[in-house]
């Protein structure tokens, strides 16, 4: 299934008719560069164009009130002083004569996406809109926003679709107060927020944009803020945050159906979010959503005023959506601590509602106020002091070049055993040069032709991906070790790269390989294993990889944050019969990994194990993984290991803390 995208050039016909420095930013541009990026880059042709509609009265009344309603449809028939004294009444927005008809497109355009991916006709989407929508509220305009374009989306997938749980997702760099107030007392709907705030100085400046405002009422725990105390957050700030609070949490809530505030003021070089987040992350933002709600993901845009960084950041979201690995990840350094500061507060807020955070340790509420008027107080004196230099002067690098190749998946597979179809069976040439060097390495096994001929195969493959002739591969082995231990024999030497090596079940590890980083080896079993080194990673569940909840939270939790922060150049996951790990969790965790190593992932099944070949190759083929349930609480005793070995490892791994280092 493909990928929508909505786009209606009637949307860039209104503007700031008057001066208002507030305002100045949102203009027309923002849309038609975005479009523009994405019909030259060759993605819009390959989405499924969806036509906008007008959302009805009906549509609008889901979030809205009568009287709001029909005071905003007054504003066509306004002289330009009537539409400077309506705009009065609110903050930071503006009305135009053609604004209301806009407004009336950009929702229903998210209208028409939520139908097209619920319906089947297409997977996911995007819809390319302004006005914006996460401001607005039941009776008010405010921060550029007429209509709650997602509010009012999220409603109707409840309305019409039957939907029961819907999880959005605000990435934009401003709260979406309105969004929070439609739905915090809705336990149908998880309202995700990060945004710049520094300490309710930053607009729209409200107590209630703090990570303690948790939702009210039956929506307690549905309401999920991630306050940013200061400006400059980075990819690891980002991804950190999704892997420790977004994404457990939205695992456990197992929603049907996730919507996206895509606001890309988020990104570096924004004049109003001030942050230093490189536009690619997006691609893995929108990858680590991918698997949520069997992929039905709509994206809707919201903010973003870098006419630079804004049609990248859309471009990114759009080849992903389009199921196009995402590039390596830049330079993660790890959260800094005001980031660790805000994850810390807001998983704490959340312990009692979410069984995944239930052993996040207890923050004593008294340091954070001392802390954060410490932090207060420095901050006062920073700005007195040096200028800082305007967000438009940022440079950043073009993000990489997203070539998908030639072949998505190939299968090296034993005779009498068929390819799923959409997938290349490989075989290698026996290439002499290969085998030679495999007789070298394997003399006891050389004698077992069908295993040479396996093995030149998997060197064979692996070369290919590594010059992205082939995105990623299966290979169906008599033994899995010896396999792997070849692969990581020639791809530690070829590649002169770095592997990530992921062992479901009791793999016999590769005894020898090196300690010198080109191997990172996360191997989860229920055999309590003493931890090796830095690069030697045993995850013990006590009920084995059967234990969904346990396996999910060290996934999302441990091999997640490890695994970005090792951006390794190819993923070999391997798994054994007696793993006792359940085809969805399979599938999440083959789904999860590709967004690693430009989606390079070689996956090494047993011989007996050819009933996994298909759902491995629908994974690897870049479809969905079935949802897992709702995940239930993890054993205690793998949490107390698994937090254990978190505090172990987070010396060496900064993106597995989750709290900021105790500071003097
Ligand atoms: N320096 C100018 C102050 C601007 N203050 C209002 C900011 C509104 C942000 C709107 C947005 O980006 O959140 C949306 F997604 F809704 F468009
Ligand atoms: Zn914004």
């Amino acid at each position: 299934m493909g990928t929508a995208l909505i786009y209606d050039e009637e949307m860039t016909k209104y503007k700031l008719l008057w001066v208002d420095p507030a305002c100045k930013i949102e203009v027309p541009e923002r849309l038609t560069v975005s479009y523009e990026a994405l019909k030259n880059s060759g993605l819009a042709d390959r989405c499924v164009s969806v036509p906008v509609r007008e959302a009805t009265d009906e549509d609008i009344l889901l979030v809205h009130s009568e009287e709001y309603l029909e005071a905003v449809k007054k504003t066509p028939y306004m002289t330009l002083e009537d539409l400077k004294e309506f705009t009065l009444q609110y903050g930071d927005v503006y009305f135009h004569p053609n604004i209301y008809h806009c407004a009336k497109l950009a929702a229903g355009a998210s209208l028409q996406l939520v139908d097209s991916v619920m319906t089947g006709k297409v997977r996911n989407g995007m819809a390319l809109v302004r006005p914006p929508g996460h401001h607005s509220m039941r009776s008010a305009a405010s921060g550029f926003c007429v209509f709650n374009n997602v509010a009012i989306a999220a409603q109707y997938a409840k309305l019409k679709h039957g939907v029961k749980r819907v999880l959005i997702v605000d990435w934009d760099v401003h709260h979406g107060q309105g969004v929070q107030y439609s739905f915090e007392d809705d336990p149908g709907v998880l309202y995700f927020s990060w945004h710049r705030y520094e300490h309710q100085k930053f607009w729209p400046q409200l107590r209630e944009s703090d990570y303690d405002n948790v939702g009210k009422e039956k929506g307690e725990g549905f309401n999920i803020n991630v306050p940013w105390n200061k400006v400059g957050m980075k990819n690891s700030d980002y991804l950190s945050v999704f892997c420790h609070m977004l994404l457990p949490v939205a695992y456990e809530f197992n929603p049907d159906l996730v919507l996206v505030c895509a606001g890309f003021d988020s990104a570096i070089g924004d004049p109003e979010g001030e942050m230093c987040a490189s536009p690619d992350i997006f691609a893995h933002l929108t990858h680590l959503l991918m698997n949520l709600a069997g992929g039905k993901v709509c994206a809707v845009l919201e903010g973003g005023y870098n006419l630079t960084s804004l049609p990248q950041s859309v471009c990114q979201t759009v080849h992903t959506l389009l199921g196009d690995p995402a590039p390596r990840p830049a330079n993660l350094d790890g959260p800094c601590e005001s980031a660790l500061e805000s994850l810390h507060c807001s998983r704490s807020a959340h312990r009692k509602y979410w069984s995944c955070l239930k052993h996040a340790a207890e923050h004593p509420s008294s340091d954070v106020s001392t802390k954060r008027l410490k932090l207060a107080e420095e901050e006062e004196k920073v700005e007195n002091g040096e200028e800082k230099e305007k967000a438009e002067e940022e440079v950043w690098p073009e993000p990489p070049k997203r070539v998908t190749a030639p072949v998505r998946t190939a299968l090296v597979l034993p005779d009498g055993v068929s390819c799923p179809d959409r997938c290349k069976l490989f075989s290698s040439s026996k290439d002499p040069v290969i085998v030679n060097k495999l007789r070298e390495n394997f003399p006891r096994d050389a004698a077992d032709s069908d295993a040479l001929t396996t093995l030149s195969s998997l060197v064979a493959l692996v070369e290919k991906m590594e010059k992205n002739e082939i995105c990623n591969g299966l290979a169906l082995v008599q033994d899995v070790s010896m396999a792997m231990t070849c692969v990581v024999q020639h791809a530690a030497i070829a590649l002169s790269n770095r592997v990530l090596v992921v062992c479901v079940g009791d793999v016999l590890v590769p005894a020898h390989y090196k300690e010198d980083g080109t191997i990172l080896l996360v191997h989860f079993s229920n055999k309590e294993e003493e931890q090796k080194s830095k690069y030697h990673i045993p995850v013990c569940l006590k009920k084995g990889c059967s234990d969904v909840s346990g396996f999910m939270q060290a996934v999302l939790g441990l091999l997640l944050p490890l695994g970005y922060e090792y951006d390794p150049s190819l993923v070999l996951l391997a798994r054994t019969p007696d793993s006792g790990l359940c085809d969805g969790a399979w599938q999440q965790l083959t789904g999860l990994l590709q967004g690693l190593a430009q989606g390079h992932t070689l996956v090494l099944l047993q011989e007996g194990e050819r009933a996994y070949v298909g759902p491995t190759a629908s994974s690897l083929l870049g479809e969905a993984a079935p949802s897992v349930g709702k995940i239930k609480a993890p054993l205690l005793e793998d949490v107390e290991s698994m937090e254990g070995l978190r505090t172990r490892l987070q010396v060496d791994w900064k993106l597995l803390q989750t709290t900021a280092p105790e500071t003097g």
